[in-house]
Formats: structure tokens, C-alpha cells, sequence
């Protein structure tokens, strides 16, 4: 584990990443738009942790405000993201630029395609190591041949440019490149979508691996679920920018507590599984100019009832390492069983608010 150095006080006993009531703003047009509403959760070291959830609640986001790379016109308007008990959004953008790659680096969906394609992939990588590291040409091609064999990768093809090199491959290229400077923590963003399953498969694998080999931690974000269950030990189930369930992986998938969580495990299937018994949620997440005051789920939700329309509920303790925010808890054992009807989810939000939804058990 790297120690404090010069520039950074590093807390040692501190979370490797604590992201704490986070709120996410973009000013737009329409004035400001919260796109992730009080967040908080924690990644240790040696960890994956997964953040899944539709397209639109706020999982890039997320990953931009922890690297400070939110668009110009989105901030962290409250809370705070501690890099081992470093506050990230008060640092300058010097200070920035020299936590990241060598503390923590990003992969994202299109990382592939950012390999600059009239420049062989090892000079990218050596440039990127010598733009931080005082190393001669030689001793950074003998880190991108490491690095090669690291994400399994042939070493003899690193001099090829990347149009030589298939997807899967490209990906591979890139997650070496954000290996270079041996980060504590890869965030990666949808790091298999653009991939076949059976070289996601691999890719997955190989992170894994990397956790285990090197005792990196990642953040691996995507709407998959499926995806989550096979790579995390953490997960945050993320809807409408709030953390809908939150703990260990295991516990939140033996034992679900919220009626969303319950719906994207049926919408996907395991990443070698059937397909035929996929039941997905009706609808899609409400617009973020225009959030209900209730339970950001109620709409869709075929277990809602009035009380769900008033305030989005909290997220309280359901377990160890397990925290769900729903007003039904103590109906989830007929939620469970109730979710696994298609027509269940026939009935949403206000028709079951109006039909009894769980509340008159
Ligand atoms: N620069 C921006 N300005 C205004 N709104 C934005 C901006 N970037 C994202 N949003 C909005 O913030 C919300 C969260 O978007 P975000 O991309 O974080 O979600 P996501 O879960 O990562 O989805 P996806 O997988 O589709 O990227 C969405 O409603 C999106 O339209």
C-alpha cells in the first residue's frame, strides 16, 4: 500500500473511497438539475464494488464527481468524496491531475476507442507512463511488456497499432494503460457493454484477478446486473439518482429488500443464462426536471401505496452491510414471492397505491 506522500495526507485508517450525502448538480436551461440526490457509500481496499442501475440514474455521474470530471456546467453542490480522508472537491486541479492515474484511473465504455489509432499502443502507454514518472523509454516498455502479460495480453504484440487489435483486445490495451502506474482504485464505466459476452466474460475475469494479484480496488458501474453479480463483493442499486439498496453483495442477493432491486434481478439474465424468463420493469425512470415528491420508484413500483407518495423514504439498516430505502420492508417476504409474476408487474404505481399495493398486509 503506498504511503503519504509529499503532496497528499492520506488518512491510513480512513476508507480508501467515503463518498458522503453527495448531491450532483448540472445548471441547464431549465435551472438546476439534481441528477444525484444525497449519496453516500463507502469502497475499501482489495474491494469491487458495483453501482448498477438504468440508464439515466446518475452511475457516470457518480463516476465523474469522484474523479472530478463532471462536465462544466455539473458540481458536487454539497457533501464530499474522501480519497483515503483527502477531500477530492477541494483540490486544485493540479493536485487533480496528480492523484489521478497514479492513485486512481478510469476505463469507461468507450475507453477502447480512445487509443489513438496512428500511434502504436506501446508508445501510448510509455508516454502516459513517462508523463508522470522520470523513467528512460527502455524501462517504460519493460513496464507495457509487465503490463501486457498482466491483462493477458501477447507482449510481442505491442507494437502494433490498434486497428490490429480486436475489441476485446483494445479494451484490454486500455485497462493495461490504466494500469501503469499501479492506481489503488479503477473505476470502470461500463467497461464490457461494447464487448460479446464471452470476451466480457474475460475481461470480468481478469479484473478479478487484478484485485486479487495486485489488491487494486475497482468501481465497476453498469445496468447490468448480471454483470455486478459475477464481478462485485459491494453493490449500490442506484434509481433516479438515490441509492434504492446498498451493502454486501451476497446478502443483497440472497435476501433483496427493494421491490427495484427485485425487478432488474428479473430483467437480466446471468451472463450465461436463459432469456426466456425475463420480465422487465414497465415504464422508465421519472425525468429529472420533473422528480415526484414521493418515493422516486412509486410509478413504476407494483407495491406502492399512498404513503409511498410522500416523501422518498430513507435508506435503513435491513441487515449487516445491508441498507434498502422502501416503506415496505416489512412486507418483503410477499414482495419476494409476488415479484417473481409477470403480471405483478402489470400493476404499478398508482394503481397499486389505489389497490392496497403490500401496505394492508
Ligand atoms: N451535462 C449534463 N447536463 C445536464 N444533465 C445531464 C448532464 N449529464 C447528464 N445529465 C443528466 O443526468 C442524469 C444522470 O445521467 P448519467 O449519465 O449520470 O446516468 P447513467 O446512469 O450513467 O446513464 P447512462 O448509462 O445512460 O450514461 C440523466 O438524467 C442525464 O440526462
Amino acid at each position: 500500500m503506498k504511503q503519504a506522500t509529499a503532496t497528499f495526507d492520506f488518512d491510513d485508517d480512513a476508507p480508501l473511497l467515503a463518498v458522503e450525502d453527495a448531491v450532483v448538480t448540472y445548471s441547464t436551461s431549465e435551472g438546476d438539475l439534481t441528477a444525484v440526490d444525497e449519496i453516500s457509500f463507502s469502497v475499501d481496499e482489495n474491494e469491487i464494488f458495483g453501482l448498477v442501475g438504468e440508464s439515466g440514474c446518475g452511475k457516470s455521474t457518480v463516476a465523474q464527481a469522484i474523479l472530478s470530471l463532471l462536465p462544466s456546467n455539473g458540481r458536487v453542490s454539497s457533501g464530499s468524496v474522501r480519497f483515503r480522508g483527502v477531500e477530492l472537491t477541494e483540490l486544485s486541479k493540479r493536485e487533480l491531475d496528480a492523484l489521478r492515474w497514479e492513485h486512481f484511473s478510469l476505463i469507461s465504455q468507450g475507453a477502447m476507442n480512445a487509443l489513438n489509432p496512428v500511434h502504436r499502443i506501446s508508445n501510448q502507454i510509455v508516454e502516459a507512463i513517462q508523463a508522470h514518472r522520470d523513467v528512460s523509454t527502455d524501462e517504460a516498455r519493460e513496464r507495457v511488456a509487465e503490463l501486457f502479460e498482466v491483462v493477458g495480453l501477447d507482449p510481442d504484440r505491442m507494437d502494433d497499432y490498434p486497428h490490429q487489435f480486436s475489441g476485446g483486445m483494445k479494451q484490454r490495451a486500455y485497462i493495461a494503460m490504466s494500469l501503469a502506474l499501479d492506481p489503488d482504485l479503477i473505476i470502470a464505466d461500463e467497461p464490457t457493454t461494447a464487448l460479446d459476452v464471452i470476451v466480457q466474460d474475460q475481461i470480468l475475469k481478469r479484473l478479478k484477478e487484478l484485485r486479487d494479484e495486485l489488491g487494486i480496488s475497482v468501481i465497476i458501474i453498469s445496468h447490468d446486473i448480471s454483470v455486478i453479480a459475477e464481478t462485485c463483493n459491494r453493490l449500490g442499486v442506484m434509481y433516479s439518482g438515490k441509492l434504492m439498496e446498498y451493502g454486501n453483495l451476497k446478502e443483497i442477493f440472497a435476501n433483496p429488500y427493494n421491490p427495484y432491486t427485485l425487478g432488474l434481478q428479473n430483467a437480466f439474465p446471468t451472463l450465461r443464462g436463459d432469456q426466456s424468463d425475463l420480465i422487465s420493469i414497465p415504464g422508465s425512470p421519472p425525468d429529472i426536471a420533473d422528480l415526484p415528491d414521493g418515493c422516486r420508484f412509486m410509478d413504476r413500483c407494483p407495491f406502492a401505496t399512498s404513503e409511498c407518495g410522500t416523501d422518498h423514504p430513507p435508506l435503513e439498516a435491513v441487515g449487516e452491510d445491508h441498507a434498502s430505502a422502501c416503506y415496505h420492508h416489512d412486507s418483503i417476504e410477499r414482495m419476494r414471492e409476488d415479484s417473481k409474476n409477470r403480471e405483478t408487474w402489470n400493476r404499478t404505481g398508482a394503481d397499486a397505491a389505489t389497490s392496497g399495493g403490500v401496505g394492508d398486509d
